[in-house]
């Protein structure tokens, strides 16, 4: 075995095997814990060694803070090859795999500023997530009273809530699109892992997979399924008068002179799988660990229901204004995200120069790795970490406060560019589920697991929820 030594002037790590390094801590079930537990044997930051990569992982938010906001761009990279770079999007890099070169910049500003800001005459960000809302109530009305896995018809109202915004569309069950939504994203979500691994051990590429050829395939599809959408609005598009993201997209192309490069069309259908993969899993599992979280608590689902009959009243439907006297409900969502954030370990990042992180040089090209979840369970920002406690974010005049170590989101130049919209579906999602239904245990059935399930998400294992109407 390796001994616990500083590699290159990197931070120093665990011991490991030759050849495969590090792999038995992420390979692990308890990989978080055991990421956890290494973190603060090292002191916040440690190299992790996987095969033929090194990566520095950080599980303080010490260094956290330090590499995105302190170091702003330095960390601003994304490894080559993430997220399937080279089969799909080598040319044209939507968002989650694009660099910190200007057009990636612009596309990036741009995308961010257009998801923060939608809404069009009447068709306001709030108006697209309540009407989804609504039909996810129809949904759960035709099961109610009976057990059922409430995860298609969370994930569908996610899909919609991401359709209708950027392809100015939702999908209906057996659509083309949710076929789009579930294969080629659930195979490439697959084949980044796939790639991760092959990075490890680069003799893997060569050998033949069907994984890949899967996501080859789908993805193949998913794009055309999406350019024909493109296609359809270039024909319909009237300059100035946005419908959807795509017509915002269009529009930006008309702008000075390196706005058709920048905004090329090519770009455009992997900018769309990017904000879909983005925005799909991780409101989806985070509207499903709610479920569990009010399963394992009943007590916490009793005070939503009074702080909202007291607040609100009854038969209302809540809106986004009146979040602020939902303090308690907001508070459950944000303790929800602590102990089970979507992206623990958030998107690979990579030093874009030469630099240092606290003692050490961290040379260009490095890979950076952030584990939130570490971050989120430090018992020296977070009194009794483990347990799950909502009123840590509320004040003692209870309004809430978020501690800037809170970060689901990330941080810095690649911080979530979903962020405000995944808030407001959240909340409006959940708040609203909460005011119509009252979630219990399928009679006889065991509790949940809470057990921390590691895929391109956090996800709990599925469990079975009864519904009935308030
Ligand atoms: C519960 C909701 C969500 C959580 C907890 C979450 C969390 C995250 C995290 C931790 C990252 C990695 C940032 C980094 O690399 O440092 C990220 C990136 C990203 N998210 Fe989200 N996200 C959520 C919802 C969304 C939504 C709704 C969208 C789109 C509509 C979205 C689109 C993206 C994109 C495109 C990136 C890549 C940004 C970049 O590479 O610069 N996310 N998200």
């Amino acid at each position: 075995r390796l001994s616990d030594k500083a590699l290159d002037g990197l931070p120093p790590g665990p011991s490991g095997w030759p050849w495969i390094g590090n792999l038995s801590i992420l390979a692990s079930p308890h990989r978080h814990q055991k990421m956890f537990d290494a973190g603060q044997r090292f002191g916040g930051i440690l190299t992790i060694n996987l095969g033929a990569v090194k990566q520095v992982w950080v599980t303080s938010h010490k260094y956290f803070q330090q590499a995105l906001v302190d170091r702003v761009w330095e960390f601003a990279g994304r490894p080559h090859g993430f997220w399937v770079t080279d089969a799909t999007t080598k040319l044209f890099p939507g968002i989650l795999a694009s660099g910190v070169d200007k057009t990636s910049r612009n596309v990036r500003r741009f995308t961010a500023t257009a998801l923060r800001s939608f809404g069009f005459g009447r068709t306001s960000l709030q108006n697209v997530i309540l009407q989804e809302s609504e039909d996810l109530h129809q949904e759960f009305r035709k099961h109610q009273g009976v057990p059922f896995n409430p995860r298609d018809q969370l994930a569908h109202a996610a899909a919609n809530i991401i359709a209708f915004i950027t392809l100015g569309r939702t999908f209906r069950q057996g659509d083309e699109g949710l076929q789009f939504v579930n294969e080629t994203l659930t195979s490439g979500v697959k084949q980044v892992i796939n790639s991760q691994r092959d990075k490890m051990f680069p003799f893997l590429r060569y050998v033949p997979m069907k994984s890949r050829k899967v996501f080859q395939e789908s993805f193949k599809t998913g794009k055309s399924f999406l350019e024909n959408i493109i296609r359809e609005h270039i024909a319909t598009h009237e300059v100035g008068q946005p419908r959807d993201f795509i017509d915002m997209w269009l529009d930006e192309r008309q702008k000075g002179d390196s706005a058709e490069d920048d905004f090329a069309l090519e770009r455009l259908a992997n900018v769309l799988v990017d904000i879909f993969s983005g925005g799909y899993e991780t409101s989806t599992t985070t509207l499903q660990w709610l479920f569990a979280v009010l399963l394992h608590n009943p007590d916490i689902q009793e005070k939503i229901h009074e702080e909202i009959k007291s607040a609100i009243g009854d038969g209302i439907q809540i809106r986004l204004d009146h979040q602020e006297h939902l303090p308690y409900t907001h508070a459950v969502i944000l303790e929800t995200l602590r102990k089970y954030p979507p992206a623990p370990f958030a998107v690979p990042h990579l030093a874009t120069e030469d630099t240092t992180l606290g003692p050490y040089r961290i040379p260009k090209g490095t890979r950076l790795m952030l584990h939130l979840y570490s971050i989120h369970h430090d018992p020296q920002l977070w009194e009794r970490p483990e347990e799950f406690r909502p009123e840590r974010f509320l004040t003692d005049d209870n309004k809430v406060k978020e501690p800037e170590y809170f970060v689901a989101f990330s941080g810095g130049r690649r911080t979530c560019i979903g962020e405000q919209l995944g808030r407001k579906e959240l909340y409006l999602l959940f708040a609203n589920i909460m005011r119509s239904f009252r979630v219990s245990l399928p009679p006889g059935a065991d509790l949940p697991s809470l057990e921390l399930m590691q895929g391109a998400v956090l996800y709990p294992r599925p469990f079975m929820i009864v519904l009935e109407e308030r």
